[in-house]
């Protein structure tokens, strides 16, 4: 049986005028693989903020370990933190940075650093304020991995690093949580990019849950028909409709359920095209449909990146 590591409960934080979070509840496994999802503003970064001791919540209940994170050395030498706007003191190297990171992190794993460093072909003398920002992002990505904190949070991580870079950080990221399993938690807009990597996503929206469910589920939660608009439409009917696209003579319409296999032969026999959904599809699509709620059908659904 799987342990919490972190428990949220009616998560409230309030800037002056701004709901960040209003009332987030979820629990967060040992030995998991998390995507913190959302829309730019969505309050991902305030609850990893909470849950690293580096903000506090106006209310609502936050364990980690048991304890409450706030100034609690116990339960944050246990975590990383990685975020995109970290601050190094001026003069440091990402040697030096290096060195603070294994004093500081207990399960530090100095050999892994060294390959990461080979693997991203980082300079480890040059200041950090001299580096590019995909270099900056390097330090950061490095210092998550070879933590091998119990808890880390990526606060999107990659920002700067190219397409090969990426790439090798979700290899390195896969291949050594396979080897030292623990609780890894990683917001991103990237969403396709990172979705194989996640066994359960957290999606954000207006600073509530919009969706707390592990990753199969969600993709095996929705499919999309594209065909005769007339056929596509009786043969959706009574089914909930997530998004809808509709043309003249054809439509392509994204529904809510799983199909039987009696149902996908008579689609094949109708001519109907049944589509798996993608994750950031289907994000995109349930987070649009909020707002549309929430703003009482005044916000067009767009099909633009959730970000
Ligand atoms: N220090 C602050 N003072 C006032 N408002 C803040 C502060 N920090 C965050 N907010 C607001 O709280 C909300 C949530 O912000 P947060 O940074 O948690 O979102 P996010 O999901 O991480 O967004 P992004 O994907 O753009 O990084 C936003 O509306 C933001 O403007």
């Amino acid at each position: 049986m799987t342990a919490a590591v972190v428990e949220v409960r009616d998560l409230v934080k309030t800037y002056r005028e701004t709901n960040a979070l209003d009332g987030v509840s979820f629990t967060l496994q040992e030995n998991k693989l998390y995507g913190l999802l959302g829309r730019n503003g969505a309050g991902k970064t305030t609850v990893m903020s909470i849950l690293t001791g580096q903000g506090f919540e106006t209310s609502g209940h936050v364990s980690v370990f048991d304890r409450h994170p706030y100034e609690n050395q116990s339960v944050l030498s246990r975590m990383c933190f990685i975020r995109e706007s970290q601050k190094y003191p001026d003069d440091f190297t990402p040697g030096n940075a290096f060195r603070a990171a294994s004093m500081f992190l207990h399960n530090w794993d100095g050999a892994l650093c060294q390959q990461l460093i080979k693997d991203f072909e980082l300079p480890t003398n040059r200041k950090i304020k001299k580096l590019s920002r995909g270099q900056l992002s390097a330090v950061g990505v490095i210092i998550g991995l070879a933590s091998r904190a119990e808890l880390t949070f990526f606060d999107e991580p990659y920002l700067g690093l190219d397409a090969v870079a990426r790439q090798i950080f979700y290899d390195r990221l896969l291949a050594d949580y396979s080897k030292f399993p623990r609780t890894i938690v990683l917001s991103s807009h990237l969403i396709d990019e990172v979705a194989n990597l996640l066994e359960h996503v957290i999606v954000l929206d207006h600073g509530q849950v919009l969706m707390d469910a592990d990753t199969d589920d969600v993709r095996g939660s929705a499919f999309t028909v594209i065909g005769k608009r007339g056929l596509v439409e009786d043969f959706i009917a009574g089914r909930e409709v997530i998004h809808r696209d509709a043309f003249t003579a054809f439509a392509s319409v994204t529904v809510q359920g799983a199909l039987s296999d009696l149902e996908r032969r008579e689609a094949n026999e109708l001519g109907l095209e049944i589509a798996p959904v993608s994750l950031q599809q289907l994000i995109v699509r349930r987070t649009t449909r909020h707002a549309e709620d929430e703003f009482g059908g005044q916000i067009k659904p767009e099909l633009e990146e959730v970000r």
